[in-house]
C-alpha cells in the first residue's frame, strides 16, 4: 500500500529495457518536505526511479503516488514536479536570465513579472550566478551552465524537486560550496526533494535521510547515522567511508569471538560494550567490518576495554593532515587513518599494535558465492 502521507510514495515499480531489468519491485517513500537521497552506482536504477516519478517512464507493474494521489495516468506536465537532468538542456543563444525566467512563462505559472524577477533573483544569488544574468549561456563555463540549469528548476514552484547529479560538472570546490547552499535552499523552501547521486560524500552532506539503491531495489533506508552505524549489509557498508570499511573474512568460534580466516587473530565479540550478535553457529563464516577511523595505533590510545591487534606495516600514504596506514595482519590487511604525527616513523615492516573500541565492530555475514553482500549479524 503507498504512505498516504508521503509526498511521494513508489511501491511494487518493475521496469525493464528489453531483457535487462532496471527496477526491480521498488518501494519508496519520501516526506513532505524532505530532502532525500537516492544513492548508488552507475546502473542501479537511480536515473530511471526520476523519471518513473516524473511520469517520463512508464512502469511495467507498480504505483507511483504524490501526495496521496495515484498518478496512473497523469501526464508529466499535471504531475506538479520539476526535475533536473544530468545532462542539461538550455537555450545557447538566450541569456542565464532568460533561461531561468522562461519557465515561469509557461501557461502553467504566469507569474506577474515582479514576482517571476524576484524568484530569479533569489536563486540566481543562491545559486552564484547573480552577476552572469545577462550572459549567453553559450558563453558560460560548464560548471556555470549547470547551475543555470539547476536554477531553472528551482525557480518553479513545485511540489517536488527531482534532482539527477545536479553538481556533477562542477569542480571539487565549488560542488562543496553548492552543496552548503543547495541545503540552504532546501531549508528555506522545504519543498520535497528527490536528489540522486553515486557520492556517498553529497549524500551524507545533503540528506534528511538516504535510500541505498542495488540492482533496481532498495537495499536500505534512513538517517546518516542508521546509515552508519547500522548498515543492513556489508553493500551499505562499502558505499560509504573514504577510505572503504575494512571488512575481513573469518568464522565464530565456540567461545563468541572472530577468528580471521587464516587463524592469524581473535577478537572477542563478547566485551560488555560491544553490540549484541545475534545468535550465529559456531563456525559460521561471517566478516569483521571496522572502519578505518575507528582503529588507533598504539596499545593505550583507546582506554581501558579496547582490542588490541598486531601486526606490522605494509605502506602508508599521507592524505593531506592525515595519514592512511595499511597494516598486514597475517595474510590480511587493515587500512587505518591516523593524525600525520602518528605515523612519523613508521617504515614497511614496522611492527605496530593497533586498537580498536569493541562498539566500532560490526559483524556480517560471508558474502555468498554469487556476491549477494552478507547482512549485518550485529544488532
Ligand atoms: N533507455 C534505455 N534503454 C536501455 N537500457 C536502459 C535505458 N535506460 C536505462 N537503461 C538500463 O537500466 C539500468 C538502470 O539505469 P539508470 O540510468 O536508471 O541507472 P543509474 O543508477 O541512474 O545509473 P547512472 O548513475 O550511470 O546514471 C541500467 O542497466 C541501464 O543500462
Amino acid at each position: 500500500m503507498p504512505d498516504p502521507t508521503a509526498a511521494i510514495s513508489l511501491r511494487g515499480i518493475h521496469t525493464s529495457y528489453g531483457r535487462r531489468k532496471a527496477l526491480d519491485g521498488l518501494d519508496l517513500d519520501v516526506e513532505e518536505g524532505e530532502f532525500f537521497c537516492l544513492l548508488g552506482p552507475s546502473g542501479a536504477g537511480k536515473t530511471t526511479t526520476l523519471k518513473t516519478v516524473a511520469g517520463l517512464e512508464e512502469a511495467q507493474a507498480g504505483t507511483v503516488s504524490l501526495d496521496g494521489t495515484d498518478m496512473t495516468g497523469v501526464e508529466p506536465y499535471d504531475r506538479g514536479v520539476a526535475m533536473c537532468f544530468e545532462s542539461y538542456a538550455l537555450y545557447p543563444h538566450r541569456s542565464a536570465y532568460d533561461n531561468l525566467a522562461s519557465p515561469l512563462r509557461s501557461p502553467r505559472y504566469k507569474l506577474p513579472a515582479a514576482e517571476a524577477r524576484e524568484r530569479v533573483g533569489a536563486v540566481a544569488d543562491l545559486l552564484g550566478i547573480g552577476a552572469l544574468l545577462e550572459r549567453p549561456v553559450g558563453r558560460l563555463s560548464n560548471g556555470q551552465r549547470q547551475r543555470v540549469a539547476l536554477g531553472r528548476v528551482l525557480v518553479r514552484p513545485a511540489r517536488a524537486f527531482l534532482l539527477d547529479e545536479p553538481l556533477s560538472h562542477l569542480d571539487a570546490k565549488l560542488r562543496q560550496a553548492m552543496r552548503a547552499e543547495l541545503k540552504a535552499i532546501g531549508a528555506v523552501r522545504r519543498t520535497t526533494t528527490l536528489y540522486v547521486t553515486h557520492d556517498s560524500v553529497e549524500a551524507l552532506a545533503l540528506a534528511d535521510r538516504i535510500g541505498v539503491i542495488r540492482e533496481g531495489r532498495i537495499v536500505q533506508t534512513g538517517t546518516r547515522e542508521e546509515i552508519w552505524h547500522r548498515p543492513y549489509d556489508t553493500f551499505v557498508a562499502r558505499s560509504f567511508g573514504r577510505p572503504r570499511i575494512n571488512l575481513l573474512p573469518g568464522t565464530v568460534t565456540g567461545d563468541g569471538a572472530f577468528m580471521s580466516a587464516d587463524r592469524f587473530f581473535e577478537i572477542p565479540l563478547t566485551s560488555p560494550t560491544a553490540p549484541p550478535v545475534r545468535s550465529v553457529a559456531p563456525g559460521t563464516a561471517v566478516q569483521i567490518g571496522v572502519r578505518p577511523r575507528d582503529l588507533s595505533l598504539g596499545s593505550s590510545a583507546l582506554g581501558p576495554g579496547a582490542i588490541e591487534l598486531v601486526g606490522s606495516v605494509y605502506i602508508t600514504e599521507v592524505l593531506g593532515r592525515a595519514t592512511e596506514v595499511t597494516v598486514r595482519l597475517g595474510g590480511q590487511h587493515l587500512s587505518l587513518v591516523v593524525p600525520r604525527a602518528d605515523a612519523a616513523g613508521l617504515r614497511p615492516d614496522t611492527p605496530v599494535r593497533l586498537t580498536v573500541r569493541p562498539e566500532s565492530l560490526l559483524l556480517f555475514e560471508a558474502d555468498d558465492a554469487e556476491g549477494r553482500p552478507g547482512r549485518r549479524i550485529t544488532e
